[in-house]
């Protein structure tokens, strides 16, 4: 079965919500330190990006039942306390869709930004198509300037079928490159039995990628969150040594991590949320399929594949790991026995 239709109205959908991201990200970035503390740039634009991608879905792909499962809701911004935030999603959306000239609409109302918003409330689940989003992936990157993703899934039956990641901090070229790169902003995209393809956020026709096929883990260099918040970096040093890697870790925020690992910049994506942190199907689904189109494999810590057909949440054995299918049996061995000696790591 194809979702050319379906990939090619989430490439749109995306990439106009990283149009909206870039925009709050550069003024962020332009305000004072005073302002900088403020979270509600990012507030704002987790919204925004969350109604341009609703939205779009919606335009591009009309009698497709509609099912969202996305991060934000309504709540807040239908409070009084919430009045203005809600004007100045609006009025960025309503600035988006009108530099960006693909929809010729009148202007979203408050209440059409509301109902885009509450599209997002889907559970999810193992029967039929279920779009899933993560509107801003990374907020702690996007805030700092730093890497961010727009993450766009498909469930169908449970399955992911194709999954965007627009990721507009991101270099075309490799991260580990020592030189300076002037062109950022990249899009990967892929469909079940399609491949993984990257193209700028500008516009440029899309190249095949491939993971790393490196059979050597001392050639192979290794992903982790930039927040040691979000993951155990000692436990990824202490698997890294055990399979011999030499390079130093690299630490990405967001999504971006599977993009760059789908084009071969490294070989390894170890995560290991501490303990009682729940992993969301936003924050994997749209990276796992660009990831396993590029020929890696995504499991938990214990090899078992992720399973998207739960609802909101993965249920995982202890972390997630990503390789190519050469080095996971060595990886596998080497998690299993970190974690037996460093269970106090999580
Ligand atoms: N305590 C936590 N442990 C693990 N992940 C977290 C935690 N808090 C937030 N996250 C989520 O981790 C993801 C990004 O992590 P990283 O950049 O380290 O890969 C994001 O989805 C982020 O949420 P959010 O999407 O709201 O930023
Ligand atoms: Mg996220």
């Amino acid at each position: 079965m194809s979702y050319d239709k379906e990939l090619a109205a989430a490439t749109k959908a995306a990439a106009l919500a990283a149009r909206l991201c870039q925009k709050v990200q550069k003024a962020l970035l332009q305000s004072d330190v005073h302002s900088k503390s403020d979270k509600s740039p990012v507030t704002v634009a987790d919204y925004g990006s969350q109604v341009l991608v609703s939205f779009a879905l919606e335009k591009e792909l009309p009698s497709m039942a509609f099912s969202l499962v996305a991060e934000e809701d309504s709540g807040d911004l239908r409070k009084e306390e919430g009045k203005e935030t809600l004007q100045r999603i609006t009025e960025l959306v309503n600035d988006t869709l009108a530099s960006d000239g693909t929809y010729d609409v009148s202007p979203l109302t408050e209440e059409n930004v509301l109902r885009a918003i509450d599209n997002g409330k889907s559970e999810g689940g193992s029967r039929g198509r279920h779009w899933v989003l993560d509107p801003i992936d990374g907020t702690k990157g996007f805030v700092r300037g730093d890497q961010y993703a727009i993450a766009l899934g498909l469930l169908d039956e449970g399955k992911v079928v194709l999954g965007v990641l627009a990721c507009p901090n991101l270099p075309l070229g490799s991260v580990n490159s020592k030189e300076p790169q002037e062109k950022v902003g990249c899009l990967f995209s892929a469909q079940v039995g399609g491949g993984t393809y990257m193209q700028s956020l500008d516009g440029s026709s899309p190249v095949k990628v491939h993971v790393s096929a490196t059979e050597n883990p001392e050639e192979a260099s290794l992903f982790e969150s930039y927040e040691a918040a979000h993951s155990s970096h000692d436990l990824s040093s202490s698997i890294a040594k055990k399979l011999g890697v030499k390079a130093p870790p690299v630490r990405i925020d967001s999504q971006a991590k599977y993009g760059a690992l789908s084009r071969g910049d490294g070989a390894i994506y170890l995560r290991f949320p501490h303990k009682g942190y729940r992993e969301k199907i936003w924050d994997h689904a749209a990276g796992y399929s660009v990831v396993t189109e590029a020929g890696g494999v995504v499991s938990d810590a214990a090899g078992n594949p992720l399973d998207f057909s739960k609802g909101r949440y993965l249920d995982l054995d202890t972390g997630i790991i990503v390789t190519n299918q050469k080095l996971m049996p060595s990886l596998l061995k080497a998690v299993k026995e970190s974690l037996s000696e460093n269970a106090s790591a999580l």
